[in-house]
């Protein structure tokens, strides 16, 4: 797996992610997806320096300049709940890409820390020749991106995969290279230092979903 940390210069991405993490911003709900949906334009950014362009010619009123665009078309698919403030990010930048949407949860058995990615709901454009753009901003355990690719049926064979996530654990990055194929791109915002006994990132910033949308049952 290729993998780009993206906040190793500074930047003013750091002062997002720093709001995103701090007790005493983050709950302005509509500021913290503003700021996630700020570092996703940033990250969209970075990950379209990587990309294949083809050349055009665009006419403009008074002649022909000789340009580039993405060669091939990009899908933009998020992990539900919390991908979505992180989709409206990249969808700013890639107004014209394709979308998709899938659900994936923890699902907790009683009282048991122990839990199971449940992965349920799915709309998604074929894949096939295009440039796969996995988005989720949490990578704690990799669980869930593991069995939502898996639930992509990815025999379809996107030109390529990248996969954004704005803060990821060691742990999920592993279980990424073991689990997913070796030509995929990771995009990280941010590496923190460990998962805690719950599977929640330390130092991290919770839970992203209850964050940005309330929390739930
Ligand atoms: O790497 P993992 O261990 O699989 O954990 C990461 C997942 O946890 C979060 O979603 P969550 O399950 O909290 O759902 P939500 O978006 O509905 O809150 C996050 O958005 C990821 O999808
Ligand atoms: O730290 C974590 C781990 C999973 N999901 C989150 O929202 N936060
Ligand atoms: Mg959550």
């Amino acid at each position: 797996m290729h993998i780009h940390y993206i906040s190793e210069q500074n930047s003013i991405l750091n002062h997002f992610l720093a709001q995103i993490r701090d007790v005493s911003i983050q709950k302005d709900s509509m500021r913290f997806r503003k700021n996630i949906e700020r570092i996703g334009e940033i990250m969209a950014y970075e990950l379209s320096k990587t990309l294949d362009y083809k050349a055009i010619d665009v006419q403009t009123p008074l002649g022909i300049k000789h340009t580039t665009t993405v060669a091939e078309p990009v899908v933009l698919c998020s992990i539900l709940r919390a991908g979505l403030a992180l989709h409206t990010g990249f969808m700013n930048f890639f107004d014209d890409a394709e979308n998709g949407f899938v659900s994936a949860y923890r699902h907790h058995y009683d009282n048991d820390d122990k839990f199971e990615i449940l992965v349920e709901y799915q709309a998604a454009p074929s894949f096939e020749g295009k440039n796969l753009i996995l988005i989720d901003p949490m990578l704690a355990t990799g669980q869930s991106i593991v069995a939502v690719l898996h639930k992509l049926h990815l025999e379809q064979k996107p030109k390529e995969i990248h996969i954004a996530v704005v803060i990821a654990a060691p742990e999920g990055i592993a279980y990424l290279e073991e689990n997913l194929p070796k030509n995929c791109h990771l995009w990280v915002a941010a590496l923190d230092e460990k998962l805690n006994e719950k599977n929640y990132i330390i130092p991290g910033l919770g839970d992203a979903g209850d964050l940005a949308y309330g929390s739930k049952l």
